[in-house]
């Protein structure tokens, strides 16, 4: 995946630029990460597990470094925009990108799973976006947000509590970016459907084997045409749409129709439950 040229953007779009990909080892996060290098820019990867971001630094080639950590806890989050800093001297666009949750009715969600997913796609985002502004961007007068957000638009009935998170994060987008206008600082949110990741492997096959039927656009989404979305959003063009959430979702967004949904629901009427990651990778 060494990227050389855009197949898109003409050569260096994001020269002298850099960037902070959060979650940026995997899935759309790395497809990211190889856009902006593609486009000029150097790429720092963050994460909380140290092999899968080498791996991908190593795909990505020399632009892209790493720095481990957990958005969620304080000293790591400092931490990540304290290297990004030290090796760059600058840091021009923040990709939180890092984010998630699981598939479970909304009556089954017990309070610390309600925390685990508000503390990752809310309190991470909120945190990793603060640090950006105070140590790098503020003092620069000028750098970029993009915020990933799962589409909550239809509400997401099998998701209930990312549903929540993610409207959260769609409307800081929008107070971030009046609030931090004076400052240079473009706020932009991606509000994304269902794109082809290795993390779609998680949810339960009948939800999985489902949703690409129903997009109208008749495929999932490709974590390149993510990815060229968010280097359009590192251009000057992303200046103008600050305060914008973008949706890109094949017009599928990720929720239609009633609760249960009858094209995964079992004979005995209940819904498919994601199954819980083994402990070691909790
Ligand atoms: C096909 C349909 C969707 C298509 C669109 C795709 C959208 C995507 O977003 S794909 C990307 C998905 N990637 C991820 O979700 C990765 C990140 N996710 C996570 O890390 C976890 O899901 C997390 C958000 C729950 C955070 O994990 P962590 O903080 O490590 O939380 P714990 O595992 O310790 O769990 C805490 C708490 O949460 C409840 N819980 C967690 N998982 C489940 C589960 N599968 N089922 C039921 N409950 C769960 C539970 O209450 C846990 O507390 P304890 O039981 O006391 O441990
Ligand atoms: N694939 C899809 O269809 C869609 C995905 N999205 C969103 O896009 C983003 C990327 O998704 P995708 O690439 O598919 O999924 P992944 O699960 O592959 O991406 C999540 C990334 O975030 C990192 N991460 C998770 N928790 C933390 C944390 N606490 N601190 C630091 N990093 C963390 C993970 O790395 P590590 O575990 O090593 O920390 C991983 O690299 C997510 O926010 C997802 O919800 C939105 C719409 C659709």
């Amino acid at each position: 995946m060494r990227a050389v040229s855009s197949e898109i953007f003409a050569p260096g779009l994001l020269d002298g630029q850099a960037a902070l990909v959060t979650g940026g080892g995997t899935g759309l996060g790395r497809a990211a990460a190889a856009e902006l290098i593609a486009c000029g820019a150097q790429v720092v990867l963050a994460g909380r597990r140290a092999e899968v971001l080498e791996a991908t630094a190593a795909r990505l080639g020399p632009a892209a470094t790493t720095a481990t950590g957990d958005i969620r806890v304080d000293d790591d989050a400092e931490r990540i925009v304290a290297t990004v800093l030290e090796r760059h001297g600058r840091l021009d666009l923040l990709v939180n990108n890092a984010g998630g949750q699981y598939f479970v009715p909304a009556e089954a969600i017990a309070t610390r799973g309600w925390q685990a997913v508000m503390r990752l796609n809310v309190g991470g985002t909120t945190r990793m976006a603060e640090l950006a502004v105070e140590r790098a961007m503020r003092p620069a007068g000028r750098g970029t947000i993009v915020n990933v957000t799962l589409s909550p638009h239809h509400g997401l009935a099998g998701m209930t509590h990312s549903s929540a998170a993610r409207a959260a994060v769609e409307s800081l987008t929008r107070a971030w970016a009046e609030r931090w206008a004076g400052d240079g600082i473009a706020v932009i949110a991606v509000a994304a459907g269902h794109f082809q990741t290795d993390a779609l492997d998680k949810y339960p096959a009948p939800v999985r084997e489902s949703v690409a039927r129903m997009v109208p656009l008749q495929r999932l989404g490709q974590p390149r045409e993510h990815a060229w979305l968010v280097a359009l959003l590192a251009s000057e063009l992303g200046r103008s749409l600050s305060g914008s959430v973008v949706t890109l979702d094949g017009a599928r967004d990720n929720w239609c129709g009633p609760w249960p949904p009858p094209a995964i629901t079992d004979d005995g009427g209940d819904v498919p439950v994601e199954e819980r990651r083994p402990a070691a990778t909790r």
